[in-house]
């Protein structure tokens, strides 16, 4: 098997969308105490996110690679007040019954979820630059899985302002945009055998990442 398919593989077998939390998701049968409590522990890990990717855009050498990491951060945090990806993901919380204040705060993230974000945010501070951007190509997967997320919404959860999951529209778009920047990285990076399983095994741990976080949302709402 040649890297790129090696590299596709690992989320094909561990991807959380495979999870039997978001196929319940899918199958539309989440109490809605379920889904906000999904909501709410996965905006620990979204407000996370630009955090992780400001590590990464200090591990690049070069202008053109920081360029291309540097939209990630605004992605998230928005140019301007009102705006980004933590902003929709607020409004989702909201048009699901949260308030922006619960959001913030924290309450209610359950210890699995702080333990697994921990992990990824601390993979790519102390991990190499390949290693890092390795564990983001889970996003090669994200859009098809939001696709499916979205139709799901509609569907089984019409309690949900449909304006609410205009984060998971945007982020279709994004997803395959920085997955398909990321993976001309890694191939470029991993030349020997040890860094291509130093790769592979970062994307192995970031499935583990989300993986956990569902076990730990689930098991939260028993
Ligand atoms: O809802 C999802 O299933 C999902 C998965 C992932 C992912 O695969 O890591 C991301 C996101 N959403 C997401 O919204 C997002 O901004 C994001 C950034 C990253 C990353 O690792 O850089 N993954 C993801």
């Amino acid at each position: 098997m040649d890297f790129e398919a090696e590299l596709r593989a690992v989320p094909e077998r561990r991807y959380h969308h495979l999870h039997p939390f978001n196929r319940r998701m899918h199958a539309g049968t989440l109490s809605k105490e379920e889904l906000r409590g999904w909501i709410l522990n996965r905006f620990h890990y979204q407000r996370h996110i630009p955090i992780k990717d400001a590590l990464i855009l200090a591990k690049l050498d070069r202008p053109e690679r920081r360029r291309m990491w540097i939209h990630r951060i605004t992605d998230h945090d928005g140019g301007v007040e009102g705006e980004g990806g933590i902003e929709r993901w607020l409004r989702l919380g909201e048009a699901a019954g949260l308030t922006r204040d619960e959001l913030w705060s924290g309450e209610g993230v359950v210890p699995g979820v702080r333990l697994a974000v921990d992990g990824y945010v601390n993979l790519c501070r102390h991990g190499t630059a390949l290693e890092a951007v390795a564990a983001s190509l889970t996003e090669l997967f994200a859009p098809d899985l939001m696709r499916v997320r979205i139709a799901a919404f509609e569907r089984h959860y019409p309690w949900i302002d449909p304006e609410g999951l205009r984060y998971f529209r945007v982020r279709v778009e994004q997803g395959a945009r920085d997955g398909g920047q990321a993976l001309p990285l890694v191939l470029s990076w991993a030349r020997t055998p040890d860094q291509r399983r130093a790769a592979l095994d970062a994307l192995a741990y970031k499935c583990q990442v989300l993986w956990t976080m569902l076990d730990a949302i689930e098991e939260a709402c028993r």
